[in-house]
């Protein structure tokens, strides 16, 4: 961790330095498995902080506080549910992350930082198809699939009035207007704080039109 990214977090997030420290043996972890089981791209593994620790943790700030279950769907590496339940575990003790991920190793992964970490999650090394309805209050997913589908997965996954949260990248505009072709919902775009192009969609109320 280089203290240039910690005070950039820290200046973003006002975490505490027990959180920095976590989010560090995170980074190494990432670094250690990354060449055997690919968690993220190996270009941006010299920016955990900026692409990936950043930009999972402004969706904290974006549910609600009283939420009792976030569901990531599709977490590979843990982003952003990892970093969530790192988040978590100094500012929403009785928030439960449960990571959905059906890739063996990667979920190994995510069971061992979060043992490591001793972080409040529950992960189910299965396809999302294939799991009983979650009943979040919360479900994200980052580089998961088409709005149009993400929505599919919210109504099946998150619980009357919870809230979805998805990153999207320079097309989010297109995405949108396709989804709107078969769902109704009530959606707010917030700039993203990791890249200029990109905005976090928070979502309510889908139903199928
Ligand atoms: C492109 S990666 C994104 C990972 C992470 N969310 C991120 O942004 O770094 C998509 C992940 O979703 C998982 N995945 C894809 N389809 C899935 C499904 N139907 N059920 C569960 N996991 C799935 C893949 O194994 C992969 O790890």
């Amino acid at each position: 961790m280089s203290r240039a990214e910690a005070e950039r977090f820290q200046t973003l997030f006002d975490v505490s330095r027990e959180t920095l420290e976590r989010l560090g043996r995170y980074e190494e972890l990432l670094k250690k498995w990354n060449p055997a089981i690919n968690l993220v791209s190996k270009s941006t593994l010299d920016e955990v902080w900026s692409r990936h620790f950043i930009d999972s943790a402004q969706l904290f700030n974006l549910a609600p506080a009283e939420a009792k279950t976030w569901a990531d769907l599709g977490a590979g590496g843990g982003f952003p549910g990892l970093v969530i339940a790192i988040l978590a575990k100094e500012n929403a003790p009785d928030l439960e992350v449960v990571l959905v991920e059906s890739d063996r190793r990667k979920s190994a992964f995510l069971a061992s930082v979060s043992r490591e970490l001793e972080l409040k999650t529950r992960v189910l090394a299965k396809r999302i198809e294939e799991i009983a309805p979650l009943h979040a209050d919360v479900l994200s997913a980052r580089a998961l699939a088409a709005l149009q589908d993400l929505l599919g997965f919210a109504e099946r996954h998150l619980r009357p009035g919870g809230v979805a949260l998805f990153p999207k990248g320079a097309r989010w505009q297109e995405e949108l207007a396709l989804a709107r072709q078969s769902w109704s919902f009530d959606c707010e775009a917030s700039p993203s704080l990791s890249d200029p192009n990109s905005i976090v969609l928070k979502i309510n109320g889908a139903q199928r039109v």
